[in-house]
């Protein structure tokens, strides 16, 4: 059900889909998703401050303001970047801020020390492996991923070495991907005896169709960069002479070539689409054009005469 709850002025629209509540407003042509995520949100928070006490590394974000791109890395360079409970607080940390971000257009994840990222700290499950940790680690870290997928900026993930199990779950929660040429996904999990628990599930069968799905989560299939290619899981690929960060930083760039409330709203619009039904989605393009038609971006372009 979507509804509209106020026009708050011209520039901003209130409106609520299914509890999902955002504002649209000129600036930004966007607040964002309300926090409260669109999974059944229960309290975990003892849980998840007991799974933070698996310390370890770091999620790093920086953001540049000439670029209007972000880049998250991945940062546990003992474990090959494997994911810490701290880590997955962190990386929730680090969404909160891209979400307040206003002005950002694209955001890079990616992992340090040339290799991309091995999954859950498995000393996370020996741990903590109780059905409530599970169901808290996978409630936080899906909802996170979500979050990171509904960005309003477009999500590039860069794989060089591994990315294993969650770590290959990461990477589907970006909208393109790019891939070194000796890198490689695998969907684990089933060689630990357990599935994919961070959406990436989910999000594998909207990219590369349920039947090559299937074929890559049951029979945890070694995907190389060239695989990555021809399933659609990877949308180019890096050749070995180039600094993969910078290679990301220039595809990404010709990608969001254009004003930020085109940019952001665009991905905003594409976001409804995927997630909503046609109606709704059709409706929630025409409010988010409604923000961009007459603002500045349009009356400078008028005022010369582009041919492209
Ligand atoms: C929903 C998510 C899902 C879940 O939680 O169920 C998961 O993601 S489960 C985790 C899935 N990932 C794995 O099973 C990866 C296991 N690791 C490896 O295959 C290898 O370590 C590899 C390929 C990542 C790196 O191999 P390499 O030969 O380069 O180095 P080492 O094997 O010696 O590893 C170095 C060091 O890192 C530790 N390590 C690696 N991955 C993890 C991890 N995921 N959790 C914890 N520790 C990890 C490895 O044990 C070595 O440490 P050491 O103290 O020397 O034993």
């Amino acid at each position: 059900m979507w509804r509209f709850m106020s026009i708050q002025n011209r520039n901003e629209l209130l409106c609520t889909v299914n509890r999902i509540s955002c504002v649209i407003n000129r600036k930004g042509c966007y607040r964002h998703l309300s926090r409260t995520s669109v999974l059944s949100v229960t309290d975990n928070t003892s849980i998840i401050q007991q799974l933070q006490k698996v310390e370890g590394g770091k999620i790093k974000l920086e953001k540049f303001d000439d670029s209007k791109i972000a880049v998250l890395t991945i940062d546990n360079e003992r474990i090959r970047n494997a994911l810490s409970g701290s880590m997955m607080v962190q990386l929730r940390d680090a969404i909160n801020q891209l979400e307040e971000w206003k002005e950002g257009k694209g955001v890079i994840l990616i992992g340090a020390s040339s290799t991309f990222c091995s999954g859950a700290d498995l000393n996370l499950a020996k741990q903590f492996n109780s059905p409530e940790h599970g169901e808290a680690m996978c409630e936080l870290m899906q909802t996170t991923l979500t979050r990171l997928k509904r960005l309003p900026m477009i999500s590039l993930a860069v794989i060089e070495g591994k990315a294993l199990g969650g770590g290959a779950e990461l990477t589907t929660a970006c909208d393109f991907r790019l891939i070194s040429k000796n890198a490689e996904i695998r969907f684990v999990h089933v060689k630990r005896g357990v599935t994919p628990g961070w959406g990436g599930g989910s999000r594998l069968v909207n990219i590369v169709g349920r039947r090559m799905a299937l074929r890559l989560l049951a029979g945890s299939i070694k995907i190389t960069a060239k695989d990555a290619l021809q399933y659609g899981l990877a949308d180019d690929i890096i050749s070995s002479d180039q600094v993969t960060l910078h290679a990301g930083m220039n595809w990404l760039k010709k990608i969001i070539d254009g004003p930020v409330n085109s940019i952001r709203g665009i991905k905003q619009i594409v976001t409804y689409a995927d997630d909503l039904g046609t109606d709704q989605a059709l409706q929630f393009e025409r409010s988010v054009f409604t923000t961009v038609w007459g603002a500045p971006a349009l009356m400078e372009s008028l005022e010369t005469k582009k041919k492209y």
